[in-house]
């Protein structure tokens, strides 16, 4: 669609880290973006990227980025860019990121640093871009107003996986009243070098700091809609129909792709059967998909029929990562309906979420070069 010189220069922030080489490796041949600069910590500033990075990807480094010289995550090193995707450690996040966004620079981000301010979006892009619609406030509330600039973050990775079949059912059979969810989260999640061998090897870790409270607070954020009063906009986190959420996260000794069981009840009575729960699955398409944008999956949510799928070794990589699998889709005795669901973290659950986000933006104007 775009010739070389027609591209949007991008910049990558946390370049060297998990999420950062997932950006790289999907961003080499990008029919909207181009890779210009790439940043990380002062430890990376200034060698050239293979000998900044400990790469992992199964690709090897492209060969323009081979030769590119890791900078300090300034925005004056980034001036040429349009857009900077981050895979930014959180640590440092909060403060690199507003100030790339008060340069003019658009900003998609991993972190979760800005997830629950409430003028920034939070999308899970194969479900509501149209929270992109927050961006207008975002830049006229920002000292001094920005013409450009502005943060659009993605969600954490175990809430992805879940939301998006979560999001598939209310829009078939109405609002969710309750949803118990268990995780299966891969060592990735961790970053690199992620937990100690001897941690992992041979067990489960039944904790993750923070995680279940993102996936219980996240999740009414993404399907909550956005409410207007006064001529000023504000997400109403799912407060129209209450949904109450139970997490519990675990460390298990798989490389990428988070598994999740799920149960869920619905307000309407009586609910969906199995049958049209799968049918509802299955018939999902996401508005960026049908917009056109080059990472979105054919299959929003894929429903595997073998009793004995998803599981992350063999459904990780199809469709590039970008959807979301479920499988064992039945009746629940407790609630009403349960499933496993399965997302590559890194992919849908990381990079690719922010790449589809610029992607859509892209396409509806918001961005300029
Ligand atoms: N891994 C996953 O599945 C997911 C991760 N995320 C989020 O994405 C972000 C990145 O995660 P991940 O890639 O796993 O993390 P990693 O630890 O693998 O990478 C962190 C990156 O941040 C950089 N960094 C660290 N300190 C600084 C600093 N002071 N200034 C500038 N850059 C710095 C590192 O650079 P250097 O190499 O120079 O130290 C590195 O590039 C995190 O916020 C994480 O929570 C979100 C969803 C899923
Ligand atoms: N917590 C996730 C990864 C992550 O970094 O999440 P967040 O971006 O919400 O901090 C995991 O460990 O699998």
């Amino acid at each position: 669609m775009h010739h070389e010189d027609k591209k949007f220069k991008v910049g990558v922030l946390g370049a060297t880290g998990t999420v950062g080489q997932r950006f790289i490796s999907l961003l080499a041949e990008h029919p909207y973006f181009v890779i210009h600069a790439l940043g990380a910590s002062q430890r990376s500033a200034g060698k050239k990227y293979p000998q900044a990075a400990t790469w992992k990807q199964v690709k090897p480094i492209p060969s323009a980025v081979r030769e590119m010289v890791v900078l300090e995550c300034k925005p004056e090193h980034f001036a040429e860019c349009s857009v900077v995707f981050s895979g930014l450690d959180a640590d440092v996040a909060g403060d690199i990121e507003a100030a790339f966004r008060a340069a003019e620079l658009s900003v998609f981000s991993n972190a979760k640093n800005f997830r629950r301010d409430p003028n920034v979006p939070l999308i899970v892009p194969l479900i509501n871009t149209s929270h992109l619609g927050m961006i207008p406030q975002q830049q006229s509330l920002h000292a001094p107003p920005l013409k450009k600039g502005f943060i659009v973050t993605n969600a954490n990775c175990s809430t992805t996986a879940f939301v998006v079949p979560l999001a598939a059912l209310e829009k078939a059979f109405g609002p969710i009243e309750s949803c118990i969810i268990t995780t299966m989260q891969a060592i990735s999640g961790a970053g690199y070098p992620g937990l100690p061998s001897l941690d992992i090897l041979d067990n489960v870790v039944p904790y993750i700091s923070g995680e279940e409270e993102k996936i219980e607070w996240e999740t009414l954020k993404i399907l909550g809609g956005i409410s207007e009063d006064d001529g000023v906009k504000a997400f109403d986190m799912h407060s129209r129909h209450p949904l109450r959420i139970s997490a519990s996260c675990n460390r298990v000794p798989v490389i990428e792709g988070h598994t999740e069981t799920v149960s869920v009840r619905f307000a309407r009575r009586p609910p969906p059967s199995p049958q049209q729960v799968r049918e509802a699955l299955v018939a999902f398409t996401s508005d960026a998909y049908a917009l056109g944008c080059p990472s979105a999956p054919r299959h929003t949510v894929f429903v595997h029929e073998e009793p004995d799928r998803p599981q992350p070794r063999l459904d990780r990589d199809f469709q590039n990562g970008a959807g979301v699998c479920v499988g064992r889709v039945r009746q629940c005795r407790v609630l009403d309906i349960k499933f496993v669901a399965m997302a590559n973290n890194v992919a849908i659950g990381a990079a690719t979420s922010s790449i589809i986000n610029a992607e859509f933006a892209v396409l509806k104007g918001l961005i300029t070069p």
